[in-house]
């Protein structure tokens, strides 16, 4: 990018580098202003610039003696006691001054027309010199600090010179002191290091160093400025402000701001010499400051310094001159405008010294002894020194006119004019404030001022060249760099991200620099203006060298460069050329690509359709099933508590059958008993019974008997003859025949008697009986059926002579177990009739189903009363036997007892 930008810092004097060996900013020495200069090219030179300021009388009852005629003008009348005054013989003096400032103006008033100009001067790199000079009490430390309320000269130097520079000071020590009143550059690393290092010692332990306050109130009101920034600043230059300052007192040199107790501080200072012929104090602090609170800050520290070392010397502060430096140090910019050029002839130095001299009062009025007239004395001394080098000078430059050999100035003699000898030797502004007293004793005081003004304003003091060096840089850069980077960060938001990569071109601008000298040769001084336009040529062809240089430079870059862009061209071209092939291909293959994802598309919507279809779907399934699932959980439910409550019921059940079976079992017990004891009586019957048949012939009725007496056994042994129904499918089998058990008699009577032959039978049998669903049933002709034998009429009025009982019971598989014990029915001779058992016939009605609590057949060997018949015997049939068995010697009661027993159910 090329910059536009033309203006040039009006205070720029084109000087080529390479002519200029040391291009710091160098004043003439004594030796070329009093010597050479005669032979060299007269320099500009200015008056000593003296301003007056009267004071306000000290109280309202005080006589004047000084009248402000004008802004310019004062005059001194002499009171009536005053020394030589006897009859009015004194006369009133008037005095002109270049400015007067009377009591009713202000500390700006006084700054604006005397210090402003100097602070310009020291942004454009001259030295300048301002002191305050007057009388004990005149006003002038006033003047020059001031107070909180009434800030003096130097604060406002300050404040004005901080917004001056504020957007172009440098970051702490990129410039350094050197220690021989030069400054060296440190690179932006070195400088972060040294800042690091004051941090660290600041932070390290509490020694009583130069720390600094973080916001003090009343430095901040000191501080405080409503001035505007000034004029005339080089922008391509970067700034750093130092300060120094030291105390003379007795003629020797105090730094005021020395770092190391107040011992250190009360050791002089000597005055040296530099390299370039500028006076500076050997070793001086010299603190590098960034704001005014800083510099007001190390003032104050300046100030408590001095006022201890007066404790200790037991002196007086009016009795020493203060002198505060600001040295303003510069440097320009690399081509870029954004760092310091890192060579130290670069480096421009300025200096504004402002000195507060001692008050000039003579020892004689103030009647001073010792240690005080020693003061009193030094201070006149030194003021008396500086008033004889203005003498000299100012004869000198009168005699110079005359060619008369120059007077050796006396600088030495005193340290205070030493110090300032390159000021009034070599070149820059010199002012100097006269303060007043008004009041009318200090009249003969006030006199001598006004005299020594005078003739300070006769010394002509050469005029500053400020040298700064020209590297050929382009005037502005730092501007342009400025605006060029807000230019890309604009860019760059707008969207343009290729911009961070512009580099900007603040390089030279061809121009030869500013307008050619007057060159006309009538006037006088012909000789001086062919030297200048001699040294403007000189200037120009060394411009106009770089320039072309430059040009060449230029031009060979563009040339390189412009061929490095032909090749870029054709080679990219040809890229561009495989690169369209290559994006038509990719262009077809993308066309084809679209197709086949717009049918991918079409059918991904017919699959989403059927997808929420069947989403749907699954809803209302899901939705059912839930339902169905509510339902089944209710039932569950439903069936767990008529599950509980049954189970419930059956336990009740099964204890209150439990409780039952115990009572029975006990009852039965008791009957079994009461039996085996009937048996026994019956069996004793039986033998009488035998006995008495034994007697009988051996007939028919001895088998009769026989046979019944068989019937007999096999009815108290319990003969069984079972038959099982098998249920294969749930078919009942009835053997019909019984079989005869093993170990019987095979004969069986009942089949000789015909059938027919009258057989009348009394069924005796349950009020609802199961009724039987076999094939064959038994054959009971002639039967009647009876539920109760109450009387004994029920067996015998029907002539029945055969008796069966019929018992039916369900086992614990739900099997239903029918059977009949048939006997004959013999009357007895009592009247009664007894049934004697002769036949069981078993039915059993077995389910198809095999029960899960269904037991393996067990064999019970009963001792031949109950037969084992084959593994088809079930053991609860076995047990069935026995319990009939039981029933048929119950039954026998009846038979035996004459029915004397109740039955209440058979
Ligand atoms: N122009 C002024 N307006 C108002 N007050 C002033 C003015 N000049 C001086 N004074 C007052 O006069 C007093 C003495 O002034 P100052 O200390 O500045 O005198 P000085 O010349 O510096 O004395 P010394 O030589 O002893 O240092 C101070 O109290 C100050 O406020």
């Amino acid at each position: 990018m090329k910059t536009t930008v033309t203006t040039r810092t009006p205070m720029r004097v084109m000087r080529t580098p390479h002519l200029q060996k040391d291009i710091r900013l160098r004043p003439q020495t004594s030796t070329e202003s009093n010597g050479s200069e005669s032979g060299s090219t007269p320099r500009p030179r200015d008056p000593v610039s003296v301003f007056c300021r009267v004071r306000p009388l000290p109280s309202e009852g005080d006589l004047s003696c000084i009248t402000v005629r004008n802004s310019t003008t004062i005059v001194l009348t002499p009171p009536e006691h005053a020394l030589g005054n006897k009859h009015g013989a004194l006369k009133e003096t008037q005095c002109i001054f270049k400015h007067v400032f009377e009591a009713k103006d202000t500390q700006q008033d006084v700054f604006t027309k005397v210090a402003q100009p100097l602070v310009e001067n020291l942004i454009r790199g001259r030295n300048s010199l301002l002191f305050t000079y007057g009388v004990t009490g005149s006003g002038k430390t006033y003047t020059m600090t001031g107070d909180s309320r009434h800030r003096g000269i130097m604060p406002r130097c300050l404040d004005v010179l901080f917004r001056t520079i504020s957007d172009y000071q440098t970051k702490k020590y990129i410039f350094k002191p050197d220690r021989l009143n030069g400054f060296e550059v440190l690179s932006e690393t070195d400088a972060l290091l040294e800042r690091q290092q004051e941090m660290n010692q600041r932070f390290a332990s509490g020694r009583g160093g130069l720390k600094r306050k973080d916001s003090d109130p009343e430095l901040a009101s000191q501080a405080s400025c409503e001035m505007a920034p000034l004029q005339g600043i080089d922008e391509d230059n970067m700034y750093a402000v130092f300060v120094t300052y030291v105390e003379v007192y007795n003629n020797s040199v105090y730094d005021l701001l020395e770092d190391g107790g107040i011992q250190k501080s009360l050791q002089s200072k000597i005055i040296r010499e530099d390299a370039n012929h500028n006076m500076f104090v050997h070793g001086v602090t010299e603190v590098e400051i960034k704001s005014v609170e800083e510099a007001i800050e190390f003032f104050q520290i300046g100030q408590k310094r001095k006022r201890m070392g007066h404790t200790v010397l037991n002196a007086e502060s009016s009795r020493s001159h203060s002198v505060f430096n600001i040295r303003l140090v510069q440097a320009p910019t690399d081509c870029q405008g954004e760092n310091i050029v890192q060579d130290k002839r670069t480096i421009t130095v300025s200096q504004l010294s402002l000195v507060d001299l001692a008050g000039s009062e003579r020892s004689s009025r103030t009647k001073n002894t010792g240690m005080r007239l020693r003061e009193a004395g030094n201070i006149n001394n030194s003021l008396m020194t500086l008033r004889t080098c203005l003498e000299y000078l100012r004869e000198n430059q009168q005699m110079a006119n005359n060619n008369l050999p120059p007077k050796k100035v006396p600088y030495r003699d005193a340290k205070i004019t030493h110090l300032f000898k390159n000021y009034f030797d070599g070149e820059g502004q010199v002012s100097m404030i006269v303060c007043i007293n008004p009041r009318a004793e200090d009249f003969e005081e006030n006199t001598q001022v006004i005299k020594f003004a005078e003739m300070t304003q006769e010394v002509q003091i050469a005029r500053a060249t400020p040298m700064k060096a020209d590297l050929g840089l382009t005037p502005g850069r730092r501007k342009a760099n400025k605006l060029f980077k807000m230019a890309v960060n604009n860019l760059n938001d707008l969207g343009y991200t290729d911009a961070q990569k512009l580099d900007v071109d603040v390089g030279l601008v061809y121009t030869l620099g500013p307008n050619f000298p007057d060159y006309q040769l009538d006037s006088p001084e012909a000789e001086d203006t062919i030297e200048l336009l001699m040294q403007y040529l000189v200037q120009r062809i060394d411009k106009r060298k770089i320039l072309c240089d430059d040009l060449d430079n230029r031009m060979d870059n563009f040339r390189l460069l412009l061929m490095q862009r032909e090749k870029e061209n054709l080679s990219l071209r040809t890229e561009l050329a495989s690169l369209k092939a290559v994006y038509k291909q990719e262009r077809d293959r993308s066309t084809a690509l679209e197709n086949r994802i717009r049918i991918h598309e079409s059918s991904i919507d017919v699959l989403n359709h059927k997808l929420s279809n069947r989403e749907r779907q699954i809803d209302d399934l899901t939705r059912k099933l839930r339902d169905h699932q509510n339902i089944i959980t209710k039932k569950e439910l439903e069936k767990e508590n008529q599950k509980k409550k049954f189970d419930s019921k059956l336990a009740v059940e099964v204890d209150r059958r439990d409780r039952l079976h115990e009572l029975k079992h006990a009852k039965l017990q008791n009957k079994i008993r009461a039996k085996d004891e009937k048996l026994k009586l019956l069996s004793n019957i039986i033998t009488s019974d035998e006995l008495a048949l034994a007697k009988l012939p051996r007939s028919r009725s001895i088998d009769n008997l026989s046979e019944d007496k068989e019937q007999q056994q096999a009815a108290t042994a319990g003969s069984i003859r079972t038959v099982t129904a098998t249920a294969t499918p749930r078919t009942d089998v009835y053997s019909g025949a019984p079989r005869v058990p093993r170990g019987m008699a095979a004969a069986n009577r009942r089949h000789r008697r015909s059938r027919s032959a009258g057989e009348k039978w009394i069924e005796h049998r349950a009020q609802n009986p199961v009724p039987l669903g076999t094939v064959l049933q038994p054959y009971l002709k002639n039967r009647k059926s009876v539920t109760k034998l109450t009387d004994m009429k029920d067996l015998t009025g029907h002539n029945a002579n055969k008796y069966i009982l019929v018992s039916q019971d369900a086992d614990t598989d739900g099997d239903v177990e029918t059977k009949l014990f048939k006997g004959n029915i013999i009357p007895t001779c009592g009247g009664g009739a007894q049934v004697i058992f002769d036949d069981v016939e078993c039915l059993k009605q077995t389910s198809p189903v095999p029960s899960p609590n269904r037991k393996r057949p067990i064999n019970v060997d009963n001792g031949g009363i109950l037969s084992n018949i084959g593994t088809t015997v079930s053991g609860l049939s076995a047990i069935t036997s026995i319990n009939s068995a039981n029933e048929i010697a119950s039954r026998c009661n009846v038979g035996i007892e004459g029915h004397t027993v109740k039955r209440t159910k058979v």
